[in-house]
Protein backbone atom coordinates (compact mmCIF):
# COMPACT_ATOMS: atom_id res chain seq x y z
CA UNK A 1 0.00 0.00 0.00
CA UNK A 2 1.61 3.41 -1.18
CA UNK A 3 1.35 6.43 1.34
CA UNK A 4 -0.18 9.37 -0.59
CA UNK A 5 -0.70 12.06 2.42
CA UNK A 6 1.32 11.56 5.55
CA UNK A 7 1.39 13.88 8.64
CA UNK A 8 2.70 13.32 11.59
CA UNK A 9 2.63 15.69 14.71
CA UNK A 10 0.89 18.64 12.21
CA UNK A 11 0.43 22.00 14.35
CA UNK A 12 -0.35 24.96 12.95
CA UNK A 13 -0.99 28.08 15.79
CA UNK A 14 -2.62 31.66 14.66
CA UNK A 15 -1.59 33.62 17.98
CA UNK A 16 -3.40 31.19 20.89
CA UNK A 17 -5.25 29.62 18.95
CA UNK A 18 -4.39 26.05 18.04
CA UNK A 19 -6.62 25.91 14.19
CA UNK A 20 -4.90 22.42 14.05
CA UNK A 21 -3.50 20.54 16.74
CA UNK A 22 -1.22 17.88 16.53
CA UNK A 23 -2.69 15.43 13.54
CA UNK A 24 -1.38 12.52 12.04
CA UNK A 25 -3.36 12.27 8.56
CA UNK A 26 -2.81 8.68 6.69
CA UNK A 27 -3.86 8.36 3.02
CA UNK A 28 -3.56 5.80 1.12
CA UNK A 29 -3.23 5.36 -2.82
CA UNK A 30 -6.40 4.68 -4.14
CA UNK A 31 -8.39 6.19 -1.56
CA UNK A 32 -11.04 8.89 -1.47
CA UNK A 33 -10.40 10.55 1.83
CA UNK A 34 -13.09 12.55 3.32
CA UNK A 35 -11.72 14.98 6.02
CA UNK A 36 -14.58 16.16 7.71
CA UNK A 37 -15.18 19.06 10.56
CA UNK A 38 -17.63 21.64 11.49
CA UNK A 39 -16.53 25.03 9.92
CA UNK A 40 -13.46 26.45 11.68
CA UNK A 41 -12.63 23.09 13.08
CA UNK A 42 -9.05 23.49 10.87
CA UNK A 43 -10.29 21.83 7.50
CA UNK A 44 -8.82 24.66 5.27
CA UNK A 45 -5.37 25.32 7.37
CA UNK A 46 -4.98 21.70 6.82
CA UNK A 47 -4.99 21.77 3.17
CA UNK A 48 -3.12 24.76 2.92
CA UNK A 49 -0.41 23.08 5.08
CA UNK A 50 -0.77 19.88 2.75
CA UNK A 51 -0.03 22.11 -0.49
CA UNK A 52 2.29 24.50 0.74
CA UNK A 53 0.65 27.45 0.96
CA UNK A 54 0.88 27.97 4.59
CA UNK A 55 3.97 26.75 7.02
CA UNK A 56 3.82 24.33 9.65
CA UNK A 57 4.56 25.44 13.14
CA UNK A 58 5.61 22.33 13.71
CA UNK A 59 5.26 18.53 12.91
CA UNK A 60 6.11 17.09 9.31
CA UNK A 61 4.11 16.14 5.66
CA UNK A 62 4.85 14.32 3.04
CA UNK A 63 3.11 14.33 -0.12
CA UNK A 64 3.74 11.60 -2.80
CA UNK A 65 6.66 10.46 -0.58
CA UNK A 66 8.35 13.81 -0.55
CA UNK A 67 8.97 16.82 1.92
CA UNK A 68 6.85 19.53 2.27
CA UNK A 69 7.25 22.44 1.77
CA UNK A 70 10.89 21.68 0.88
CA UNK A 71 9.65 19.32 -2.00
CA UNK A 72 6.46 21.49 -3.60
CA UNK A 73 8.53 22.23 -6.74
CA UNK A 74 9.02 18.56 -7.46
CA UNK A 75 5.57 17.01 -5.85
CA UNK A 76 2.95 19.53 -6.57
CA UNK A 77 2.16 19.16 -10.64
CA UNK A 78 1.99 15.92 -9.58
CA UNK A 79 -1.13 17.16 -7.63
CA UNK A 80 -4.63 19.22 -8.89
CA UNK A 81 -5.69 21.55 -5.97
CA UNK A 82 -8.90 23.18 -5.46
CA UNK A 83 -9.34 25.57 -2.42
CA UNK A 84 -11.93 27.46 -0.84
CA UNK A 85 -13.24 30.08 -3.18
CA UNK A 86 -11.10 29.68 -6.47
CA UNK A 87 -9.78 32.92 -7.89
CA UNK A 88 -10.47 33.85 -11.83
CA UNK A 89 -10.10 37.47 -13.60
CA UNK A 90 -13.71 38.18 -14.42
CA UNK A 91 -13.11 39.88 -17.54
CA UNK A 92 -11.65 36.93 -18.96
CA UNK A 93 -13.45 33.55 -20.36
CA UNK A 94 -13.28 30.35 -18.38
CA UNK A 95 -10.87 28.92 -21.23
CA UNK A 96 -8.37 31.79 -20.94
CA UNK A 97 -8.17 31.63 -17.47
CA UNK A 98 -7.28 27.94 -17.83
CA UNK A 99 -5.01 28.67 -20.67
CA UNK A 100 -3.25 31.03 -18.31
CA UNK A 101 -3.15 28.95 -15.09
CA UNK A 102 -2.22 25.74 -17.34
CA UNK A 103 0.99 28.50 -18.43
CA UNK A 104 1.77 29.04 -15.08
CA UNK A 105 2.74 25.57 -14.17
CA UNK A 106 4.89 22.95 -14.88
CA UNK A 107 4.18 19.91 -16.64
CA UNK A 108 2.26 20.65 -19.54
CA UNK A 109 3.36 21.16 -23.53
CA UNK A 110 2.01 24.62 -24.46
CA UNK A 111 1.55 22.58 -27.88
CA UNK A 112 -1.48 20.46 -26.26
CA UNK A 113 -2.54 23.45 -24.01
CA UNK A 114 -6.14 24.17 -26.05
CA UNK A 115 -6.74 20.56 -25.80
CA UNK A 116 -6.02 20.09 -22.49
CA UNK A 117 -8.27 23.54 -21.15
CA UNK A 118 -11.24 21.99 -23.69
CA UNK A 119 -11.04 18.20 -21.91
CA UNK A 120 -11.18 19.96 -18.67
CA UNK A 121 -14.46 22.53 -19.38
CA UNK A 122 -15.48 19.38 -20.71
CA UNK A 123 -15.05 17.40 -17.81
CA UNK A 124 -16.63 19.56 -15.40
CA UNK A 125 -19.62 20.29 -17.89
CA UNK A 126 -18.64 23.95 -19.00
CA UNK A 127 -17.94 22.90 -22.21
CA UNK A 128 -20.42 24.97 -23.61
CA UNK A 129 -19.61 27.57 -22.02
CA UNK A 130 -15.94 28.02 -21.51
CA UNK A 131 -16.56 31.11 -24.00
CA UNK A 132 -17.72 33.17 -21.82
CA UNK A 133 -16.67 36.20 -19.32
CA UNK A 134 -16.20 34.49 -15.93
CA UNK A 135 -17.69 37.43 -14.45
CA UNK A 136 -21.53 36.34 -16.01
CA UNK A 137 -20.68 32.77 -13.94
CA UNK A 138 -22.98 31.79 -11.02
CA UNK A 139 -20.68 30.44 -8.11
CA UNK A 140 -21.58 26.74 -9.35
CA UNK A 141 -20.08 27.30 -12.49
CA UNK A 142 -16.92 29.70 -10.81
CA UNK A 143 -16.56 26.04 -8.38
CA UNK A 144 -16.97 23.93 -11.90
CA UNK A 145 -13.77 25.93 -13.04
CA UNK A 146 -11.74 25.62 -10.31
CA UNK A 147 -12.44 22.43 -10.91
CA UNK A 148 -11.33 22.15 -13.99
CA UNK A 149 -8.28 24.02 -12.82
CA UNK A 150 -7.27 21.00 -10.46
CA UNK A 151 -7.63 18.73 -13.79
CA UNK A 152 -5.66 20.08 -16.33
CA UNK A 153 -2.38 17.99 -15.57
CA UNK A 154 -4.19 14.53 -14.79
CA UNK A 155 -3.39 14.20 -11.13
CA UNK A 156 -2.32 11.42 -9.06
CA UNK A 157 -3.36 13.26 -6.37
CA UNK A 158 -6.77 15.47 -5.94
CA UNK A 159 -6.80 17.92 -3.16
CA UNK A 160 -10.18 19.45 -3.01
CA UNK A 161 -11.42 21.87 -0.24
CA UNK A 162 -15.26 21.78 0.15
CA UNK A 163 -15.65 20.92 -3.57
CA UNK A 164 -19.38 20.99 -3.50
CA UNK A 165 -19.59 24.62 -1.95
CA UNK A 166 -21.99 26.77 -3.83
CA UNK A 167 -23.37 23.97 -5.98
CA UNK A 168 -27.19 23.15 -6.35
CA UNK A 169 -28.18 19.81 -5.81
CA UNK A 170 -28.02 18.92 -9.38
CA UNK A 171 -24.23 20.24 -9.57
CA UNK A 172 -23.12 18.49 -6.19
CA UNK A 173 -24.45 15.11 -8.13
CA UNK A 174 -22.27 15.30 -11.00
CA UNK A 175 -19.26 16.53 -9.05
CA UNK A 176 -19.82 13.31 -7.01
CA UNK A 177 -20.02 11.00 -10.54
CA UNK A 178 -16.86 12.96 -11.63
CA UNK A 179 -15.14 11.88 -8.80
CA UNK A 180 -16.15 8.40 -8.77
CA UNK A 181 -14.77 8.77 -12.81
CA UNK A 182 -11.51 9.92 -11.41
CA UNK A 183 -11.29 7.64 -8.72
CA UNK A 184 -11.58 4.46 -11.23
CA UNK A 185 -9.37 5.76 -13.58
CA UNK A 186 -6.94 5.29 -10.02
CA UNK A 187 -7.09 8.94 -8.93
CA UNK A 188 -6.44 9.40 -5.08
CA UNK A 189 -8.93 11.60 -4.24
CA UNK A 190 -8.67 14.39 -0.57
CA UNK A 191 -11.80 16.45 0.29
CA UNK A 192 -12.32 18.39 3.26
CA UNK A 193 -16.38 19.06 3.55
CA UNK A 194 -18.76 19.77 6.75
CA UNK A 195 -21.73 17.49 4.86
CA UNK A 196 -21.44 14.15 6.59
CA UNK A 197 -23.92 12.95 4.07
CA UNK A 198 -21.08 13.96 0.61
CA UNK A 199 -18.39 11.65 2.75
CA UNK A 200 -20.48 9.09 3.22
CA UNK A 201 -21.69 8.84 -0.43
CA UNK A 202 -18.15 9.39 -1.65
CA UNK A 203 -15.52 8.32 0.82
CA UNK A 204 -13.47 5.32 1.11
CA UNK A 205 -11.90 6.27 4.18
CA UNK A 206 -12.80 9.07 7.13
CA UNK A 207 -10.59 11.31 8.84
CA UNK A 208 -12.75 13.96 11.94
CA UNK A 209 -11.53 16.99 12.64
CA UNK A 210 -12.74 18.24 16.01
CA UNK A 211 -11.48 21.97 17.40
CA UNK A 212 -8.09 21.38 15.35
CA UNK A 213 -8.11 17.70 16.61
CA UNK A 214 -8.09 14.21 14.18
CA UNK A 215 -10.52 11.93 16.76
CA UNK A 216 -11.42 9.30 14.00
CA UNK A 217 -9.61 8.32 11.44
CA UNK A 218 -10.32 4.88 9.60
CA UNK A 219 -11.87 3.04 6.54
CA UNK A 220 -15.36 3.60 6.06
CA UNK A 221 -16.53 0.45 5.52
CA UNK A 222 -15.04 -0.81 9.10
CA UNK A 223 -16.82 2.46 10.96
CA UNK A 224 -19.83 1.24 9.47
CA UNK A 225 -19.20 -2.46 9.78
CA UNK A 226 -22.29 -4.61 11.12
CA UNK A 227 -22.88 -4.67 14.73
CA UNK A 228 -24.11 -8.38 15.15
CA UNK A 229 -27.05 -7.40 15.33
CA UNK A 230 -30.29 -7.59 13.02
CA UNK A 231 -33.08 -4.82 12.98
CA UNK A 232 -36.51 -5.88 12.08
CA UNK A 233 -39.39 -3.84 10.91
CA UNK A 234 -42.65 -4.90 12.08
CA UNK A 235 -46.29 -3.75 12.78
CA UNK A 236 -46.23 -5.99 15.64
CA UNK A 237 -43.14 -5.61 17.90
CA UNK A 238 -44.43 -7.82 20.99
CA UNK A 239 -44.88 -10.65 18.37
CA UNK A 240 -41.32 -10.48 17.68
CA UNK A 241 -40.34 -10.24 21.62
CA UNK A 242 -42.45 -13.15 21.88
CA UNK A 243 -41.16 -15.32 19.20
CA UNK A 244 -37.40 -14.71 19.63
CA UNK A 245 -37.67 -15.00 23.42
CA UNK A 246 -34.69 -12.96 25.18
CA UNK A 247 -33.43 -12.16 21.73
CA UNK A 248 -34.47 -8.14 21.23
CA UNK A 249 -32.70 -5.67 22.66
CA UNK A 250 -34.22 -2.63 21.99
CA UNK A 251 -37.81 -1.25 20.28
CA UNK A 252 -38.68 1.86 18.71
CA UNK A 253 -41.35 2.20 17.18
CA UNK A 254 -41.48 -0.34 14.89
CA UNK A 255 -38.34 -0.73 14.34
CA UNK A 256 -36.93 -3.86 16.57
CA UNK A 257 -33.17 -5.35 17.07
CA UNK A 258 -32.63 -8.32 17.58
CA UNK A 259 -29.19 -10.34 18.38
CA UNK A 260 -27.56 -12.43 15.78
CA UNK A 261 -25.81 -11.13 12.27
CA UNK A 262 -28.00 -13.94 10.36
CA UNK A 263 -31.66 -11.94 9.19
CA UNK A 264 -32.32 -15.02 7.06
CA UNK A 265 -32.97 -17.23 10.47
CA UNK A 266 -34.29 -14.24 12.30
CA UNK A 267 -36.87 -14.20 9.05
CA UNK A 268 -37.39 -17.75 9.31
CA UNK A 269 -38.22 -17.62 13.10
CA UNK A 270 -41.03 -14.84 12.44
CA UNK A 271 -42.61 -15.92 9.20
CA UNK A 272 -42.75 -20.05 11.26
CA UNK A 273 -44.47 -17.89 14.21
CA UNK A 274 -46.83 -16.06 12.30
CA UNK A 275 -45.09 -12.73 12.64
CA UNK A 276 -45.44 -9.77 9.93
CA UNK A 277 -42.49 -8.90 8.82
CA UNK A 278 -41.76 -5.39 6.58
CA UNK A 279 -37.89 -5.14 6.16
CA UNK A 280 -34.81 -6.84 7.78
CA UNK A 281 -31.31 -5.80 7.52
CA UNK A 282 -28.23 -6.16 9.18
CA UNK A 283 -27.70 -3.23 11.71
CA UNK A 284 -25.03 -0.65 10.60
CA UNK A 285 -24.19 2.24 12.81
CA UNK A 286 -24.69 5.18 10.79
CA UNK A 287 -21.55 7.40 9.97
CA UNK A 288 -23.58 10.34 12.00
CA UNK A 289 -23.90 8.15 14.36
CA UNK A 290 -20.22 7.03 14.58
CA UNK A 291 -18.71 10.95 13.83
CA UNK A 292 -20.77 12.28 16.83
CA UNK A 293 -19.86 9.55 19.25
CA UNK A 294 -16.08 10.84 18.47
CA UNK A 295 -16.38 14.18 18.48
CA UNK A 296 -18.29 14.02 21.56
CA UNK A 297 -19.87 17.13 21.37
CA UNK A 298 -23.12 18.91 20.06
CA UNK A 299 -24.52 17.57 16.76
CA UNK A 300 -23.90 20.76 15.14
CA UNK A 301 -20.44 20.89 15.05
CA UNK A 302 -21.01 18.58 11.65
CA UNK A 303 -23.32 19.04 9.30
CA UNK A 304 -26.09 16.16 8.92
CA UNK A 305 -28.02 17.93 6.58
CA UNK A 306 -28.58 16.13 3.36
N1 LIG B 1 -4.85 33.48 8.85
C1 LIG B 1 -5.42 33.24 10.04
N2 LIG B 1 -5.19 34.02 11.10
C2 LIG B 1 -5.74 33.77 12.31
N3 LIG B 1 -6.58 32.74 12.56
C3 LIG B 1 -6.87 31.92 11.53
C4 LIG B 1 -6.31 32.12 10.22
N4 LIG B 1 -6.77 31.13 9.42
C5 LIG B 1 -7.58 30.35 10.18
N5 LIG B 1 -7.64 30.82 11.44
C6 LIG B 1 -8.41 30.23 12.55
O1 LIG B 1 -8.07 28.87 12.63
C7 LIG B 1 -9.22 28.06 12.91
C8 LIG B 1 -9.42 27.03 11.81
O2 LIG B 1 -9.80 27.68 10.61
P1 LIG B 1 -9.97 26.93 9.21
O3 LIG B 1 -10.38 27.95 8.19
O4 LIG B 1 -8.81 26.10 8.93
O5 LIG B 1 -11.21 25.97 9.54
P2 LIG B 1 -12.17 25.19 8.53
O6 LIG B 1 -12.46 23.89 9.18
O7 LIG B 1 -11.59 25.17 7.16
O8 LIG B 1 -13.47 26.06 8.55
P3 LIG B 1 -14.34 26.62 7.30
O9 LIG B 1 -15.04 25.43 6.77
O10 LIG B 1 -15.24 27.61 7.95
O11 LIG B 1 -13.35 27.22 6.35
C9 LIG B 1 -10.38 29.04 13.06
O12 LIG B 1 -10.52 29.32 14.43
C10 LIG B 1 -9.91 30.26 12.31
O13 LIG B 1 -10.51 31.42 12.84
Amino acid sequence: MTTVIATSGLVKRYGRVRAVDGIDLGVQQGDIYGFLGANGSGKTTTVRMLLGLVLPTSGEIELLGERMPRAGRRVLHRVGALIEGPAHYGHLSGRENLSLLDASGRGGSWRTRSRRVAAALEQVGLGGVGRRPVKAYSMGMRQRLGLAGALLRRPELLVLDEPTNGLDPQGISEVRELLLDLHRDGTTVFLSSHLLAEVEQLCTRVGVLDRGRLVLQDRLATLTAPTGSTVVHTSDPDRVRAALDGRVTSVEGERVIVRGDDPAEVNARLVAAGVPVHGLALERPSLEAVVLAAAGASPDRVDVRR
